[in-house]
């Protein structure tokens, strides 16, 4: 049986120290019941010692969701009565509570933080513990900076909170300093002299990613006995954020031969749990992130796309359906081949075609790839119409699907606080329509502009924006989600523009729910 490794999300207590984040109280508690579904040990659930807005937060996630016994809920307290008071009184409706605190043992911490020595800030540390320890019995003492520690104080202050009662001592990377190698060895040394004391007690570590090693670091003190690990959803924290639970519950997963340790993560909730942080916190995942990142699972490249198709493990090391999404995603560009291009045509219906029409069609689409940087499924029917009104106009493909899509034409928004409005002209094959509406908004009233004409029902689920690059010329990148008939359908485009970029992004959208109705004339 492999080793448990103890999970403790910091995302509503680290992950909220990124500026802008802030939560409020409900988005607190919906984030805490969704991390509960994930399978996480223990949910750190702010700082309540900071805000009253704070403390009412804490006090509802351990309320609400420390409501049952499988999952432990916590709370920061400075090494400082005040502070642990407030946490208790947070805390103490879970059923499972615990007192968290950090006090720094590095000489930078100690003397220039603290003007103190070492002997008067152990003391503090000690006494903090005994503290909590009447309130709580379970209390997790942070020794910040301890990468930057000296080991042998390091040491002594850990042994002495452990004989104070710390059920659970935790080692930061405060600023994402440590090296894996030398990282790895600290906590295995750490880890000896921590199980032949009180092998009872917990060792946790807790990496930021000011050099990118957050998650390599959390990795290496996992191979070195840390016993749990302190990580946040996409990786979010103070600075460049903190180890992400993603990626090291993957690696975990991935590299059962490395690590043979397991946790209580239930993967297949990692989109859902990223997602609703990001959507929260309004902070945009990065594209390339690893696991989480919209191209995780998107390939873009032929040869790539050859292989996958020929044999999925050819490029892919995690399954997308393991961490809760459908399918990879061959995306269409100029880079890819004829073997992905092929498998496109064939889904969509087209598997008669012979090795010339096939040339053609793939000419056609290298065309368009060219001038798009993505190439959608509606963009295939009409190559396809294209090949065959040039080289056969009696084939059936020679008609009928262009005159059934979308296409932008133009648009006109007026954005003020009382009458947000848009006015748009957009094409039906070659039919031109126009139409112009009010909404809450500059972009509810264009998409309501434009709803009013392609009369397909949908639901603006999720509507997401940012800059592609930076400067005058900057690309607005649009992602949408929206719902047709209980199905979700997710579209994109990119303009200067962001309201072109909107409009085009919203047409995707219609044009794909129109393709997903056809049924493709035999070829
Ligand atoms: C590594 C980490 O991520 S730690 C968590 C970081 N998160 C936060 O700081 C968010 C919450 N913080 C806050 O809301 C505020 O900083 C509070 C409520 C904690 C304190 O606010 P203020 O009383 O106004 O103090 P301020 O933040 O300006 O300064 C911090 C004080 O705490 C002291 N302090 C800092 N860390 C600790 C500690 N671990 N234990 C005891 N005292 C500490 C500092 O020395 C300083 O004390 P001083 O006023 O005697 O110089
Ligand atoms: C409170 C501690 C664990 C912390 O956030 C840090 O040291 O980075």
């Amino acid at each position: 049986m492999s080793r448990k490794i103890w999970v403790f999300d910091t995302t509503l207590r680290d992950g909220e120290q990124v500026p802008g984040a802030k939560l409020n109280l409900f988005e607190k508690v919906e984030i805490a019941q969704q991390l509960k579904k994930l399978g996480v040990d223990i949910i750190e659930a702010g700082f309540p010692a900071s805000s009253q807005g704070d403390f009412d937060a804490v006090k509802a996630v351990a309320e609400r969701v420390g409501n049952t016994s499988d999952i432990m809920i916590t709370a920061l307290a400075r090494a400082v009565k005040a502070d642990i008071d407030s946490v208790y009184n947070a805390v103490k409706y879970a059923q499972n509570p615990m007192i968290h605190m950090v006090l720094g043992t590095s000489d930078i911490h100690v003397e220039k933080k603290f003007s103190k020595s070492k002997d008067q800030i152990l003391q503090i540390g000690i006494d903090a513990v005994k503290y909590a320890k009447t309130l709580l019995p379970q209390v997790q003492y942070s020794t910040e900076d301890a990468s930057r520690s000296d080991f042998e104080y390091l040491w002594k202050t850990i042994e002495a909170v452990m004989k104070a009662g710390a059920t659970m001592i935790n080692v930061p990377d405060t600023v994402g300093y440590a090296e894996p190698e030398q990282w790895g060895e600290m906590i295995g040394k750490l880890a000896y002299r921590m199980k032949n004391t009180d092998d009872s007690v917990l060792l946790s570590v807790h990496c930021h990613n000011d050099l990118g090693m957050a998650t390599a670091n959390t990795l290496a003190a996992i191979k070195n006995g840390a016993d749990k690990v302190e990580c946040t959803i996409n990786g979010i924290g103070e600075r460049a954020g903190n180890a992400a639970l993603e990626e090291v519950v993957m690696a975990i997963k991935t590299r059962g031969d490395i690590y043979n340790v397991h946790t209580n993560i239930n993967t297949k909730e990692i989109m859902n749990t990223s997602r609703l942080v990001s959507s929260f916190m309004g902070l945009d995942v990065q594209v390339n992130k690893a696991i989480t990142g919209d191209n995780a699972f998107a390939h873009s490249s032929g040869i790539h796309q050859d292989g996958l198709l020929k044999s999925r493990d050819a490029y892919e090391i995690v399954h997308p359906e393991d961490v809760g999404l459908e399918d990879m995603e061959l995306v269409l560009t100029a880079r890819s081949g004829r073997h992905a291009v092929k498998n496109a045509l064939e889904k969509l219906g087209f598997t008669n075609l012979s090795a010339d029409e096939f040339e053609g069609i793939f000419e056609g689409f290298l065309k368009l790839a060219d001038a798009k940087k993505e190439v959608y499924d509606h963009d295939l029917y009409v190559i396809v119409e294209d090949y065959y009104e040039k080289h056969n106009a009696n084939h059936a493909n020679a008609t009928h699907y262009s005159e059934q899509f979308f296409s932008f034409d133009d648009l006109q928004v007026v954005s003020n606080a009382s009458f947000p409005s848009a006015s748009v002209k957009i094409r039906k094959g070659e039919e031109v329509f126009k139409s112009s509406a009010v909404g809450s908004g500059p972009i509810d009233a264009l998409y309501s502009a434009i709803a009013s004409i392609t009369n397909v029902n949908v639901k603006l689920i999720e509507y997401n924006i940012n800059s592609v690059s930076r400067g005058q010329e900057a690309l607005g990148k649009v992602k949408i989600t929206v719902e047709h008939e209980g199905e979700k359908f997710i579209a994109k485009a990119a303009d200067t523009d962001i309201l072109k970029a909107s409009a085009l992004a919203y047409i995707n959208a219609i044009n794909s729910i129109i393709v997903s109705k056809f049924i493709p004339i035999a070829n």
